[in-house]
Order: C-alpha cells, then structure tokens, then sequence
C-alpha cells in the first residue's frame, strides 16, 4: 500500500508559485522577441500566474486530494509541453522547462509520475506544434539566457532546501522509531530485541575477556492474580514499579529489558556471589513496595540467577537462568535460586 500524504497539496503550491512564475520571465522574453500573438500571451500568462492556484483549489477541495494534485502534475507537464512550440524550440528555454517539469514530477515522490506525464508532454507538444507550423528557432540569445538564470538558479535552490528539510525530518523520526524499538514503553526499560543484542555482545566480550557476568531472571509471582483482584491498570504499576526498583537498587552497569509480561532480565557485571546479593536486595525491595491509593496492593518476584557459560551461546545462557528461575517458583516464589553446576 503506497502512503498517501495529505499534506502534498500544500507542499508543492508554493513550488508551483514560484516555478511558473520564474517560468514566465524566458518564455515572455522569447515571446516578446518573436512578436507573439495576443493568443499566445494569454496561454502563457494564463498557465504561468493562474494555473497555480486554480490548482491548488482543485486539489484542497477534491475529496481525494492526493489523486488530484497527481492529476494537477500532469497538467503541469502538458504546459510545458506546449510551451515548447510556443516559444519555436529555443534552446535554453526549452531544455530548462522540460527538465523542471520533470524533476518536479520526480521529487514529488509520487511513483513513476514523470513517466505518466511523459504522454501529456508529447502530445501538448505535437498539438501547440501543429498550431505553430512547428517554427524553429534554435539560438537563446543573451535576453533568453539571462531570464532562464532565476528559474534555473532560485528554483532549484528551494527544491533542494525542502529536499534537506525532508532529509532531516526522515532521519529524525528514523532515530524516534529505533528509539522506541529499543524501549518497553511501558515500563522505559530495554525492549526484548535490544536487551538480546547487548547480551549477546556482553557474553561475547566475557567470553573474550573473561570478565564476570551474570544472568538474573526476574519474574513476579501470581501476577495474573494481582491483575484479577487489583485490575489490569494496578497491574502496570506492578510492572513500572519493579522497573523503577531494577534500576534503582541493583549497581550501575546493569543491563535491564522486560522480555515480556511479567518476565524480566538484567545483566550484572558481577560474580555469583555479589549477584546473588544485589538480587536478594532487589527482592527485599520488592516485597518493602507500597502502593499510594490501593490498600492490599504488594508483590513478590522469584529470581534466577546464572553466569556466562564459558563456550555456550544466549540460549544457553538464557536456558541456565530459567532452570534456577523454575527452582526458584517451584520452590515457594518469593526467593533467589542459582544455577546448580552439574
Ligand atoms: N497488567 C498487565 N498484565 C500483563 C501484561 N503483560 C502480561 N500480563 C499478564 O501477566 C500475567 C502473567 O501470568 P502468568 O504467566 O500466568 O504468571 P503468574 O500469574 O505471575 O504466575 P507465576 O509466574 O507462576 O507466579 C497474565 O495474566 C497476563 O495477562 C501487561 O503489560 N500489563
């Protein structure tokens, strides 16, 4: 499905504005020269001042006003086609209102527009030819050379500042979006993709370096019955609150995502035995949670604790801090368990 924005109307009136505007200064100097017709005047004054905002009309009060500034392009594209013959196929003139033309269709993003106006072009062109007994007259002489300058020069300098605007706005939502896949939203912790990666790389750099590191599991007990009794908005206290508490009382240099749920997961960069103490404070903190304006509200969370395997993968390790997680649930909630080498 291609993105239909609504803002296109808006976007290329102002260019349309200046584009014809700046293109009436060659094509009057071409016409003055070659003594045009009055016929010939009012076309090109007609297509250059009013077309613009006759098409911005039609396109704000379209009800598809995407599919209308679409169609508006390509009438852009049939005027300069038949201004091409108008002006007996001067050179400079001719290349530079075909060439915007184009580009215009091109940086409007709208797929494969300037192909589509490639028809319109040819045959405004065979037509207005055929009215002007396709008269050639090559030379742009220095007049004609010095009016196509602004169009050349102010149009594609505003082109390429809405084009640097548009840059910089896509690389600033781009950034928005890899921040917000690398958050929970809900409680600001790591999301489970970015929690992954950096304990992969994390288990790579102990495995290298042999630098201590530690697995801890976090799940909280009986949450479905906290969501039960409390509802499911006291149950993303829960959630927040033990997030706050991860961050709060275990040591810096933690790594802490929610894998989802209830379930959550923090590297130490310690040995068993300091881990094993930073969980237990953790897990004391926990059960010390008061909860302003809902009396009853408490939890508990079990842990699992284990440490990098030497040689083995996330999985693994992953695989490690469940088992002592499971022994943790089945032995009574409310506890740390590490793992049992075997
Ligand atoms: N409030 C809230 N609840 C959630 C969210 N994500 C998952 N849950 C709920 O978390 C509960 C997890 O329950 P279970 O996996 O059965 O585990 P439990 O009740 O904690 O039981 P044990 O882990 O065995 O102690 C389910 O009821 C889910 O609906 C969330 O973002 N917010």
């Amino acid at each position: 499905m291609s993105v239909r924005p609504r803002f296109l109307p808006r976007l290329t009136y102002r260019f349309r504005v200046l584009g014809m505007g700046l293109a009436a200064l060659p094509l009057g100097v071409v016409l003055h020269d070659l003594d045009a017709g009055w016929l010939a005047w009012a076309w090109v004054l007609g297509t250059c001042f009013a077309w613009p905002h006759l098409a911005y009309l039609l396109a704000v009060r379209s009800r598809d006003p995407y599919a209308a500034e679409a169609r508006n392009f390509l009438i852009d594209s049939v005027f300069a086609g038949s201004w091409v013959p108008l002006v007996h196929f001067n050179l400079l003139p001719s290349a530079v209102l075909l060439t915007v033309a184009t580009a215009d269709k091109v940086n409007s993003g709208v797929p494969r527009l300037w192909l589509k106006a490639l028809p319109g072009t040819l045959l405004a062109m065979l037509a207005v030819g055929l009215a002007t007994g396709f008269a050639v007259d090559y030379p742009s002489r220095t007049a004609v050379v010095l009016a196509c300058l602004p169009i050349m020069v102010i149009h594609t300098l505003a082109v390429s500042a809405n084009l640097y605007r548009l840059m910089r706005r896509v690389q600033q939502q781009n950034q928005q979006l890899e921040e917000l896949a690398r958050r929970d939203s809900l409680t600001g912790l790591d999301s489970r993709g970015h929690w992954q990666a950096q304990a992969r790389r994390q288990l790579e750099r102990s495995t290298r370096d042999g630098a201590p590191s530690m697995l801890l599991l976090i799940d909280i007990d009986h949450f479905k019955a906290i969501n039960d009794r409390f509802g499911h908005a006291a149950g993303d206290d829960v959630l927040r609150t033990l997030a706050a508490l991860v961050r709060s009382t275990l040591p810096a240099g933690q790594v802490a995502g929610r894998l989802g749920g209830d379930e959550f997961a923090v590297l130490l960069p310690l040995g068993q035995a300091a881990a094993e103490r930073e969980a237990e404070r953790l897990r004391e903190a926990v059960q010390a949670a008061v909860f302003q304006g809902q009396p009853g509200l408490a939890f508990s969370i079990s842990l699992g604790l284990a440490e990098a395997p030497e040689g083995g993968d996330l999985r693994d390790w992953m695989e490690a801090a469940d088992q002592a997680l499971y022994r943790a649930k089945h032995g009574g909630r409310n506890r740390t368990e590490g793992r049992v080498m075997d």
